[in-house]
This record gives structure tokens, C-alpha cells and sequence, in this order.
């Protein structure tokens, strides 16, 4: 069996980095990733201007206390003159500072009468002043390339005057379910079977990736019907996922389904829990991980194994995200045979420590506590780990964006 670093690592590699790319209108482009470094057209500002609503003098001119003439009121838009010496020029908050001006005082530490301004506090030379290119510096790259956009990028585009943006195709995932136990959401539930929960929970797990949904089927345990299906998946899709039927039941068909295609298994059974039954394989060029049913081990390998993959399909610079380090808040003691990554709560606290409290149910098919849990936690196998401990932390507000 591998190891768990191991297996992540070969299921990144199985995803292919994007090459075609797309122009959207920026408004359209949060969540979108970046094909290309992004220049700076032009400075930010394009021009030194006033951080404040007061005046513009030259500091050595100023005395304290005493009168400056008032040459022009320069309204944010407006083009200033050239600052005369041992004169002010009243400017606002965006205002261009005039030549020969290098600081802004700010209005409340002067006076004004009579086309006079007295200033009565001196700040540091070069006070409230917004300089030239401080904020992007023209022909500076200022988005790199495999970033996925946020609202502040979008502002950052807009300020440069940039409407429409090069980004990469959204990956379209398929997912399919299986198992004959499983009723659909809107159908009475009959006898001995449960509802389909992973395909909803796997679907909504894809779009906060801002990755596509592209098709959902369910197949029953038949062979015929898992390789209908996956065919069909497999056409269209630049990944597909697979639920349930990957283990060792009779039932489990899956893999065979995969393999009578004449796909090919690249991996099957990870030394982790929960999760042990993931499997990747290819048909026809296209991805497919075969996710274990239990919506505990789904949804832990989508997070820990199938989001890197994503990243990869979406050209994201990072595959993997941040792991963080939290000390173990448990009386219970864990140790295994398989790396364990159980349902945490994070609890910042006042030393300045992250603390983990595990749920006090780590089955895998316990689908209360994914909701609960604000992360996974890694125990490693054949080791210790008690109250206090120090372990790493998945948290899925970074593994699941
Ligand atoms: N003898 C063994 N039995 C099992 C082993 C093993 O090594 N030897 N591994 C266990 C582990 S670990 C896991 S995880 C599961 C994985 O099984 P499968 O991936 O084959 O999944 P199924 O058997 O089809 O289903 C497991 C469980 O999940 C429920 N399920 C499946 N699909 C859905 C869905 N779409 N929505 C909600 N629930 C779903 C299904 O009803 C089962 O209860 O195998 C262990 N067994
Ligand atoms: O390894 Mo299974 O994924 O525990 O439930």
C-alpha cells in the first residue's frame, strides 16, 4: 500500500495543466485564474496627489504661525500650478500636488482667512503626500500568472483601466455515484436504502473550488451500467469522480468496470483513514479517482487528494495549500497502523497556540460531523499522540477554496 504523501503526489501528477485560455470581462473574473503575468499599463497613481484635504507648501518655506498667501484652490481633477515660494495651494483629498510642493497639512492644524493660511503644527517633510507609482509601478507585473482572482485583483484591473482578462477554462468535473442501496433527493426512501448524499455534497465541494460540475450520473452495481456511465463521463470531462463500489465487496465494480475499458490502474488502496480504498485510473486520457462511499472518506479524499488535482486542472500556481500546526486538545490518546486524518474544531487561544479538539465520533460514515469539523488533523501511524501533542492541521477553509 502507499503512503499517503506519496499517493496525493501521484494523483497531482495525473492532472494536466491547462494550455488554452479564455478573455472575460473582469467583472466575470473573481474566481478565475490568471493566464498569463499580469503588466501594470500604467502607474498607480498616475500622478504624486494629496492623501488629505488641507494644503500644499514647500516644509522649508513654513513657519509656524505665520501667513502663507493662498495661490489656487485645486479641486481632485483639477491641474494645479506650479507652488510660488512662500505661498500654499488649498488642495483635497486626491488633489495632484503642484510642483514645487512637498508636504500636505492637513486642514485642522491650520487657519484660514482672507486668502491666508496660518499653520499652526508642522508635520514631517513629506507628509500625507501619495507618490507616483507607490501602488503598481508601470510595466511592473503586478498579477503573476496561476493566480486565482479575488475582488481585490478585479480593483487592481480596474484602476489600471484593464476590462477583459486572459484566464484559464474552468475544469469540468464528472461525478459519478453508485450502489443500488441509494435513493435520490426528492424520491420516497423505500426499505433498507439510504439517500444519495455524496453527489451533493461532492457538487457543492467542486463549485467552492469555482471548478464545474459538468455531469452527475448514478449507476446501478452492475458492470454494464458503471461502464455506460463512465464512458459517457469520460468523453466530456477533465476529471471524474467516482463514489462507493471501489473496496473489496462483491459489489465493488468499479475497478473492474474501469479495467474491462481497457483503462488502466494507476493506483488503488492508500495507508490512510479514512480513505484506504482510493483509486486512480485513467480512460482515454481523462483522470479518474475512485473515491471510497462513506461521505466521511469522500469527502476527506476529495479535500486532501482530489482538491490539489483541481488546483492543477484550474493552472493555480499551488496545488497544495497551507498546513498548519495546532496542539491535540483530547484525553483520548491515538495511535494506528494507517496515517489518520480526523474531524478537528480549531480554537485559537490566548498563548497564541491553535488547539484541535477531535469529534467524539471518527466513523467514516458519521456525516454529522463534517459539518461540525473546521478541518482535518494528521496523526501519523504507529505513533503516539496525546493531549498536547503537536499536529499538523488541514483546515478546510484553505483546502476547500
Ligand atoms: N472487508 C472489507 N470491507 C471494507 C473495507 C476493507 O478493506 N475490507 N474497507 C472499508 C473502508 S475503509 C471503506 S472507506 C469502505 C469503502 O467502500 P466502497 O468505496 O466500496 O463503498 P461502498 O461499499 O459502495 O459504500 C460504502 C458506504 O458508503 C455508503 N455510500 C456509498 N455511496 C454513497 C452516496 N452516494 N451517498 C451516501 N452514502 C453512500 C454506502 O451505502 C456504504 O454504507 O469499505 C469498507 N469495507
Ligand atoms: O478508510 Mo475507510 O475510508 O475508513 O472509511
Amino acid at each position: 500500500m502507499l503512503d499517503f504523501d506519496t499517493a496525493q503526489d501521484r494523483l497531482i501528477q495525473a492532472a494536466v495543466r491547462p494550455t488554452r485560455t479564455e478573455r472575460v470581462p473582469i467583472a466575470d473574473a473573481v474566481g478565475r485564474v490568471v493566464a498569463t503575468n499580469v503588466l501594470a499599463a500604467i502607474d498607480i497613481p498616475p500622478a504624486d496627489n494629496s492623501a488629505m484635504d488641507g494644503y500644499a507648501v514647500r516644509i522649508a518655506d513654513v513657519t509656524p504661525e505665520q501667513a502663507l498667501p493662498i495661490q489656487q484652490r485645486c479641486y481632485a481633477g483639477d491641474v494645479p500650478q506650479a507652488l510660488k515660494p512662500g505661498h500654499a495651494i488649498r488642495l483635497f483629498t486626491g488633489s495632484l500636488m503642484p510642483a514645487g510642493a512637498d508636504t500636505v497639512i492637513i486642514q485642522e492644524n491650520c487657519s484660514e482667512q482672507d486668502d491666508q493660511v496660518t499653520i499652526h503644527q508642522l508635520p514631517k517633510a513629506g507628509a500625507n503626500v501619495r507618490y507616483q507609482g507607490e501602488d503598481m509601478g508601470k510595466d511592473k507585473t503586478i498579477i503573476l500568472k496561476g493566480k486565482r482572482l479575488s475582488s481585490g485583483h478585479v480593483a487592481m484591473l480596474a484602476s489600471q483601466g484593464i476590462t477583459h482578462i486572459d484566464v484559464y477554462p474552468v475544469p469540468k468535473i464528472g461525478i459519478l455515484t453508485t450502489g443500488d442501496e441509494l435513493a435520490q433527493l426528492g424520491q420516497p426512501l423505500q426499505e433498507g436504502q439510504i439517500y444519495n448524499s455524496n453527489a451533493p455534497m461532492l457538487a457543492v465541494l467542486i463549485q467552492q473550488l469555482k471548478a464545474q460540475v459538468h455531469l452527475t450520473l448514478h449507476a446501478k452495481d452492475t458492470l454494464e451500467d458503471i461502464q455506460q456511465a463512465l464512458s459517457t463521463l469520460c468523453e466530456s470531462c477533465d476529471l471524474v469522480l467516482t463514489v462507493g463500489g471501489v473496496s473489496v465487496g462483491d459489489k465493488d465494480l468499479v475497478k473492474p468496470a474501469i479495467e474491462g475499458l481497457g483503462g488502466e490502474m494507476q493506483l488503488w488502496k492508500v495507508r490512510m483513514k479514512p480513505g484506504k480504498p482510493v483509486a486512480l485510473a485513467h480512460l482515454h486520457n481523462t483522470p479518474i479517482v475512485g473515491l471510497p462511499g462513506n461521505p466521511v472518506s469522500a469527502y476527506a479524499v476529495f479535500t486532501l487528494m482530489v482538491s490539489p488535482m483541481i488546483r492543477v486542472l484550474q493552472g493555480r500556481r499551488h496545488a497544495l495549500p497551507r498546513v498548519f500546526y495546532g496542539k491535540l486538545d483530547s484525553t483520548k490518546t491515538f495511535k494506528g497502523s494507517r496515517e489518520e486524518f480526523i474531524r478537528v474544531q480549531v480554537r485559537p487561544d490566548a498563548d497564541g497556540f491553535m488547539y484541535l479538539t477531535p469529534h467524539a465520533q471518527q466513523g467514516s460514515a458519521i456525516i454529522s460531523s463534517l459539518a461540525w469539523a473546521t478541518g482535518l488533523a494528521r496523526i501519523p501511524a504507529h505513533t503516539e499522540i496525546k493531549n498536547g501533542d503537536t499536529i499538523a492541521y488541514y483546515d478546510f477553509k484553505h483546502w476547500g477554496f
